[in-house]
């Protein structure tokens, strides 16, 4: 298979774990026989720096013009520490998401049975944990009106949802469930929020056409409780755009470290693979960012276009890098290898071999199917 992907590094640890992610896509292409293409674009702080925009046109049109889009991380200190700044690395990935119409964010969270004696939480708690995340990724807070006062004294952020926005991802959330364990939650705060009110109503009246998933609903509030109590409850949770970006980090703790969640962004055309975390940067040139959320979301990318033994074959090389304990320290009580020592080890890694299946099977960490 021929594709086309751009390669967006961003800032701080972005460009560092993204390059191992094109490390393990050009073993894929080699060993599997396909045609990866590589160009890179310049999205976030850096592009600010070299162009003054977050997101440059040249960067717009390379990532309309590729299949996918392989995501780092954006975001700098400068900016975090300036609530003045008017320019942003942030809209650089926002406006992206909002141009390429990428409506669906998809967060596995799903834990290593290896890994689980790692995590900050009980084994016998997160052991078996597999759930996945519908995130709503244009609309709510995030993209509505936003307004400060002339005197600078008073803000505010207009919450808003059509039904048109919410029924689109709902239908994606409800055939994955049906796909999968047949369990749908959709997280929100009908009891406050006619926003939720909404979302309950549009979801409630599309979960009648999928009579075989059960359908219930959760408060934020307790979602978060739940989520770390008992996590292994969920299926598919299906929330709007600020609950889904912060249940996801959640998430990551019953994994263990947020450097082992990946995801994927899509829409109508384009989709674009990104690991969860941000650009960390602390740690950025130290060679100490785990580097596989992102090598992960190169599975998501194959598993995308139906590449499910290249997928496969890529989830095996990670399992062996846990198995081998060539892992970063985040992952809680491990050794302490270097980025590019993690990301060389699992490329090296990436063979075409009946054993990948086996792994998977006991890990069921893809399936043979699409992730939309
Ligand atoms: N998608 C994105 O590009 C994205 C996502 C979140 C945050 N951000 C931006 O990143 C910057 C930093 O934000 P933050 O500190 O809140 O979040 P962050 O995800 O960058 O880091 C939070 C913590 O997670 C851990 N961590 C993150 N990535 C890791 C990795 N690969 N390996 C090991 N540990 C890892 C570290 O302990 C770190 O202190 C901000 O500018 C923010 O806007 C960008
Ligand atoms: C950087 C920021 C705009 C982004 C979000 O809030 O969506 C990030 O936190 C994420 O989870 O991808
Ligand atoms: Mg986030």
């Amino acid at each position: 298979m021929h594709l086309k992907i751009a390669v967006l590094g961003g800032d701080g640890i972005g460009p560092e774990v993204l390059k191992q992610s094109v490390k393990c896509l050009q073993a894929v292409a080699e060993t599997f026989g396909h045609n990866f293409t590589f160009t890179d674009g310049l999205v976030g702080a850096a592009a600010i720096k070299k162009t003054g925009s977050p997101l440059p046109d040249a960067t717009l049109e390379l990532c309309k013009k590729s299949d996918a889009i392989l995501f780092g991380a954006i975001g700098a200190l400068e900016y975090d520490n300036d609530p003045n700044a008017r320019v942003r690395p942030e809209q650089g990935l926002l406006k992206l998401r909002k141009e390429l119409d990428l409506f669906a964010n998809i967060r596995p969270v799903k834990v290593f049975p290896i890994l689980a004696p790692k995590s900050p939480l009980k084994e016998h708690i997160i052991k078996g944990t597999d759930f996945v995340i519908y995130r709503e990724l244009l609309g709510g807070i995030y993209f509505n009106e936003k307004k400060l006062s002339e005197d600078g004294t008073k803000a505010s952020d207009l919450c808003e949802y059509t039904e048109g926005e919410i029924s689109r991802i709902a239908h994606m959330a409800f055939k994955a469930a049906k796909r999968r364990r047949k369990k749908l939650t959709l997280v929100d705060k009908a009891n406050v929020l006619e926003t939720s009110r909404l979302w309950r109503r549009v979801v409630t009246n599309i979960g009648e056409s999928y009579p075989e998933v059960e359908l219930n609903c959760l408060f934020i509030d307790n979602a978060a409780i739940q989520i770390i109590l008992d996590p292994r409850q969920f299926d598919v949770i299906l929330t709007e755009n600020m609950f889904g970006d912060i249940l996801n980090d959640q998430g990551s703790v019953v994994l263990g470290s947020i450097g082992l969640l990946p995801s994927a962004s899509v829409g109508t055309k384009n989709a674009m693979f990104e690991p969860v975390h941000g650009s960390y940067p602390q740690a950025k040139g130290k060679n100490i960012a785990n580097p596989v959320a992102s090598i992960l979301s190169v599975a998501m990318l194959l598993q995308h276009f139906g590449l499910f033994e290249e997928a496969n074959a890529v989830v095996a090389a990670i399992l062996k890098s846990f198995q081998k304990n060539i892992v970063t320290s985040d992952v809680m009580g491990s050794s302490k290898y270097g980025t590019n020592y993690v990301g060389d080890f699992i490329a090296e890694n990436i063979v075409d071999s009946d054993d990948n299946l086996t792994m998977n099977d006991e890990n069921i960490w893809l399936g043979k199917s699409t992730i939309i």
